[in-house]
């Protein structure tokens, strides 16, 4: 199901709600930049409505954007580059045409990222734009002086309930939702000022309520204090989407400790499509924590908390029954806390990144456990030699990603009829999926599948994932799938 968060998001300033003032002044900000040239700095609280007033004010304005973040890990050239760029284009023709609107967000986290060469590379490149230049910040004085002092400065409140309320009714006569006057107002008062948490319990609890009653949304607080066991139960087979958002509230876990826990055991109750759209959801819910981590903001870990717990539940398509051994994460959660099984995560997902034209976040979260699962003790053997072929994966990569042994017979046979099928791909010459391949024989080639060398990290790291080599079932479906490279992305 579509995030509320993003359809709902004003297309135009007139509909930046609650900050009529904040609003104003950034369009007057707009109006008169030909005079004063400055750059402006909206700040306020996550989720009031900042960077939705920056992309509104573009549009009304019919300007194409240009967008940065502290998190991009780009140099300060490039910013460089991209402002001197818009700056150019906007001073060729008069009169606004070719006018771009630059958004920096994170701007109150720029001094922490090196690769920008700090905040004083930002503020000069904000005092020598000529382009329109909107920062976002939450943290007012996490800026330098300086570049406070060279910019405007536009403040964004909490967005008070009265009028949360509103947008919320909106969106429910939207989307053809009853709901309780109250029930409204009952939301509005748990999520403190940010409309963008109102929105997501309003559709978290509209994902399975039929009737929006005060009494769902207050009964849905409820205190609890649970287990980790608990709370998986309702996550993946029981809860509604907000009952399973509620329920993590009780659990003593961190974000991002849950989110292992989530993502290892909801592959033993889903399958197929419920479990894309799980893993899709873990996905978002990882870049929120990966914002936490490049902003140090925790606020954000409410939407991580909200995508890994009711975006799961909301994933559910039938009803689960019985009862499922959950395990703690044992191999998913070694990915993130031994370094070189992370590294090992990240080439496999890197060159399934590659191949297949997606980002990494995308490959690790979507792609790698469907991989895991199908190859898992590599019990499709055809399957998973054409993976090894396909990724030029070598026996480190193959045991972690199948969880067998790097050392056993079965692993050591399946790397040498990879390397024989890449070996066969480079004499047909065929092109496309055997690209990379066949790179990987020379071993010194450019390009961007570069094969695994000595400078690939996490090669010779003892740091062990698990190998919990089960026997027996080698080769079992060795003739079931005739999977061939192309078939299986
Ligand atoms: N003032 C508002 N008017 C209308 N919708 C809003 C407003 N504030 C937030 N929203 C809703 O919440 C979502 C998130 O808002 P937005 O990203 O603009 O917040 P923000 O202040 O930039 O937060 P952050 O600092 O976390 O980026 C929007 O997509 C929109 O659905």
């Amino acid at each position: 199901m579509a995030d509320w968060t993003e359809t709902y998001r004003p297309s135009t300033l007139s509909e930046v709600r609650g900050n009529d003032k904040a609003r104003d002044a950034l369009r007057e900000w707009a109006e008169n930049w030909e005079d004063h040239r400055k750059a402006v700095i909206l700040h306020g609280s996550p989720g009031v409505g900042k960077t939705s007033a920056a992309h509104a004010l573009a549009n009304d304005f019919d300007w194409p954007t240009i967008e940065l973040n502290a998190s991009d890990q780009r140099k300060a050239d490039i910013v460089k580059r991209i402002a001197g760029e818009a700056a150019q284009s906007g001073t060729l023709t008069e009169g606004g045409a070719g006018r771009r609107l630059v958004i920096l967000d994170e701007a109150d986290n720029f001094h922490g990222n090196v690769d920008y060469g700090g905040s004083r590379a930002v503020t000069d490149v904000i005092k020598s734009a000529s382009q329109p230049v909107v920062l976002i910040a939450n943290e007012f004085y996490d800026m330098s002086q300086s570049l406070r002092n060279n910019c405007e400065t536009v403040e964004f409140r909490d967005v008070s309930k009265r009028s949360i309320v509103p947008v919320l009714r909106d969106i429910c006569r939207q989307e053809g939702i009853e709901f309780e006057a109250e029930a409204l107002e009952a939301i509005a008062e748990n999520t403190d000022g940010d409309l963008r948490s109102a929105i997501n319990d309003l559709q978290a609890i509209a994902e399975t309520e039929d009737r929006l009653t005060e009494e769902a949304v207050v009964t849905g607080e409820r205190d609890r204090t649970k287990g980790i066991f608990d709370l998986l139960d309702e996550v993946i087979k029981t809860a509604s989407a907000q009952e399973a958002l509620y329920a993590s509230y009780d659990v003593d876990e961190t974000p991002d400790d849950l989110i292992n826990w989530i993502e290892d055991n909801v592959p033993k109750d889903f399958s197929g499509a419920e479990l894309a759209d799980a893993y899709a959801s873990l996905a978002r819910a990882d870049q929120w924590l990966g914002r936490v981590r490049a902003t140090q903001n925790y606020s954000y870990w409410r939407y991580a908390g909200d995508n890994m717990t009711a975006g799961v539940a909301a994933a559910r398509r039938e009803p689960k029954g019985g009862w499922t051994r959950y395990g703690p994460p044992s191999y998913w959660r070694k990915l993130g806390s031994s370094r070189g099984a992370r590294d090992r995560r990240d080439y496999v997902a890197r060159k399934i990144a590659e191949s297949g034209g997606m980002s990494m976040s995308s490959a690790r979260r979507e792609v790698l456990p469907y991989l895991a699962a199908m190859t898992h003790h590599c019990k499709n053997r055809e399957l998973t030699v054409a993976m090894t072929a396909r990724y030029e994966l070598d026996a480190d990569h193959v045991s972690f990603v199948t969880g067998s042994g790097k050392d056993t017979n079965k692993i050591q046979g399946i790397v040498a009829d990879a390397q024989r099928l890449r070996e066969e791909a480079a004499v047909e010459g065929s092109e496309g999926a055997f690209e990379g391949a066949r790179r990987s024989n020379g071993g010194s080639e450019e390009g961007r599948n570069e094969p695994l060398g000595p400078d690939q990290p996490g090669e010779n790291d003892d740091s062990e994932v698990d190998t919990d080599e089960s026997n027996g079932d080698e080769g079992t479906d060795a003739d079931e799938s005739q999977s061939g490279l192309g078939d299986f992305m």
